[in-house]
Order: C-alpha cells, then structure tokens, then sequence
C-alpha cells in the first residue's frame, strides 16, 4: 500500500524549515510521497495578513517543483471553514481508498493536539510523524510512548513565516530563509510589505 505523509500548514509564506523537513521525511522514511495541504484557515489563527489560497498554493508550487516526492495540495479549498483535519482526512480517504495517510507535524502542534477536532479518531486510523522543534515545551502525558507516534530527525531550524513576514515588513532581507522562486513570487507581487 502506498504510504502518504500529510503535512498541513498555512504556509503564508512556505520557508526553507517547511522544505527541508518534507524532502527530509520523503528520502529517509518509509514515506513514498509527502503532500503539503495548504489550509485556507487553521481552526487556531487569525485570518489577518494571510494571503489568498492561491497564492500560498502557488509558493508551495514553486518550492516543490523539481522534487519528485513532493506535492502541493489543493484538497482543502472546497471544504469547509475553519478546516478540520479529521474532515480532510475523510475525504481523501473516500477519494484514495487505497493510500495510507500518515501526518506529519511539528513538536509544537503535538503540544495542542488534544484540542484539534476527533484527535482520537485521527490518531486511531494514522501515524504521526512529529518534527523537533526548538522548544522546552513539555509534550502532554497521553502523547508520550504512543507507538502510533514517531519521533523524526528532521533538522531543527528555528524559523518561522511570522518571523519572516515581519522581517519583509521591516525591509530586511529574508532571500536565504525562502526557496529563491518563492522570493521572487513574493517581491513581485509585493506581498507582505
Ligand atoms: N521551523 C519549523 N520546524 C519544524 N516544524 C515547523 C517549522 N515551522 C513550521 N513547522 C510546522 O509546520 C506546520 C505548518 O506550519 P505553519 O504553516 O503554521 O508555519 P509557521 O512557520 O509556524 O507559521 P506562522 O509563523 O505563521 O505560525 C506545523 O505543523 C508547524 O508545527
Ligand atoms: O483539526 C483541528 O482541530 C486542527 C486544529 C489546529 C490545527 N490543525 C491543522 O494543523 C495545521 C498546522 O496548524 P497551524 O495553525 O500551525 O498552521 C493546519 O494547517 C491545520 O490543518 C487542525
């Protein structure tokens, strides 16, 4: 059975940590392709600065162009606001009934994990795979020694799209945080400024 890695994100805009971390998981796990499922509005955040579906779509695009493993994702923009990932997850498995989901997040997201929409079910039907990140916090007990959950070595790179969003605001330059046709995409459309 084919075997897909989810990662979900708003990705406004898609950085080189997003990257890294998906070629990462695509050439060094069981994982035969990676989707990056752009999520018009997480059930978490704000709608502000964020831009349109399709130029987020486009960034992930551009990013993932040349990489085999890696695909962008539209699946999210008819469903429903804000996107529930359980919802998703039913629908690609009624539309790909012969994929085997796994998600991927990072350490972060695992910590609110409890709070997301039928995480029980989620975790029932699909392996997590969950990406360091550099923080002290502490992931909850429920989610410690959950042989359903994989710790990865993904690179930890503390880089953010807040952090950078904030940074082209201030005209500071953020080319090496950003695969270079993203930048480009970008500063011609004048995004973030
Ligand atoms: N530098 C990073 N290292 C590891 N995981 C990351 C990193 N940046 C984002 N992620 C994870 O990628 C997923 C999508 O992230 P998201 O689009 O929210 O990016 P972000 O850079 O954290 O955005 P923002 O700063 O706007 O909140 C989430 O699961 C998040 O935990
Ligand atoms: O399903 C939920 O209840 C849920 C709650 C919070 C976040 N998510 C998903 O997690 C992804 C990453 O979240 P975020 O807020 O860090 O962009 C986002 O794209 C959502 O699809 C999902």
């Amino acid at each position: 059975m084919k075997k897909v890695g989810l990662y979900f994100g708003t990705f406004n805009p898609f950085h080189i940590g997003h990257l890294v971390i998906a070629n990462h998981l695509a050439e060094h796990t069981e994982l035969d392709e990676i989707w990056l499922v752009i999520t018009p509005q997480s059930p978490f955040k704000k709608k502000k600065n964020l831009l349109e579906n399709h130029h987020r779509f486009e960034m992930v695009y551009r990013a993932t162009e040349f990489y085999e493993k890696l695909k962008p994702s539209d699946v999210e923009f008819k469903l429903p606001q804000p996107n529930y990932t359980s919802k998703t997850l039913a629908e690609l498995k009624d539309t790909y009934p012969d994929i085997d989901f796994a998600l991927i997040l990072g350490e972060d997201n695992l910590v609110n994990f409890h709070k997301w929409k039928n995480f029980e079910r989620i975790l029932e039907h699909h392996d997590l795979y969950v990406c360091p990140r550099q923080t002290n916090i502490e992931i909850p007990e429920q989610f410690q020694n959950n042989p359903k959950i994989h710790t990865t070595d993904t690179p930890v790179m503390e880089i953010s799209s807040t952090l950078i969003r904030k940074m082209i605001k201030s005209g500071k330059n953020v080319q090496p945080l950003l695969q270079h046709r993203v930048w480009e995409y970008i500063d011609e459309m004048n995004f973030y400024r």
